[in-house]
């Protein structure tokens, strides 16, 4: 259709599907598949009319490999998010998650595992402003005999692996597959966090 006036005229066909065009990047700060998928996942969940495109990076977490705390594995998720956003702030969407453990403050021997995910992002309605968004995952207990050896040193994964006589258990069903008979898989325990994380995204006229 030619343009009339000063009109701008319109060069999208009108038969494409808006799902087809509206695609947009995501960077995991994370090389570990089950994170890749849990956020490709959660995102596809909550906006299935968005195609999107995921990569994943390398980057510091800025806290030790196996985080001991909630406040020490929240900053580690969102140093990820931040240093991802950093490295390449061309992208949509910058996905910071981080694995941990605590003691119950109830019981100080037993030990607590759970995740925190922290999402950057830009505005998926090109008028609100950029924004973030945060979960953690539910948490669960983990049983003496993994306390025993992730106080002693041992990170969760690895501690896993031993008890269980598995490898590389953290990029596969994790440790809270392990315990539940894969009931609850960690790709799957951290979907729901980041479906969680994206509220704010999903819900661009409310404050948050
Ligand atoms: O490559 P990155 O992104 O660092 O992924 P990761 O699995 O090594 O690291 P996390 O930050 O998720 O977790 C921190 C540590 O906790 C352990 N961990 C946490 N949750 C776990 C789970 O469900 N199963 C196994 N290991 C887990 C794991 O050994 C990590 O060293």
């Amino acid at each position: 259709m030619a343009s009339q006036g000063n009109q701008v005229p319109n060069t999208q066909p009108a038969e494409q599907p808006s799902s087809i065009q509206d695609t947009r990047t995501i960077i995991v700060a994370s090389q570990n598949p089950v994170k890749i998928d849990a956020a490709r996942q959660g995102f596809q969940a909550m906006f299935p009319d968005i195609n999107f495109v995921v990569r994943s990076m390398s980057v510091p977490s800025g806290v030790p490999d196996q985080p001991f705390s909630d406040q020490e594995t929240f900053r580690g998720a969102t140093n990820r998010a931040f240093n991802a956003c950093t490295v390449l702030p061309q992208a949509d969407f910058w996905v910071g998650i981080e694995g941990g453990v605590c003691h119950d403050p109830n019981e100080e021997k037993v030990l607590q595992s759970f995740a925190w995910v922290v999402v950057l992002g830009k505005s998926l309605d090109d008028e609100s402003p950029g924004r973030a968004g945060k979960a953690r995952t539910a948490t669960y207990y983990l049983p003496e005999e993994t306390s025993t050896l992730v106080k002693g040193g041992k990170e969760l994964g690895d501690a896993e692996d031993l008890l269980w006589g598995q490898t590389n258990s953290k990029q596969q069903n994790g440790s809270v597959g392990l315990l539940t008979g894969d009931v609850v898989d960690r790709k799957g325990y951290m979907q729901q966090a980041v479906v969680l994380a994206l509220i704010p995204f999903k819900n661009p006229k409310l404050t948050f």
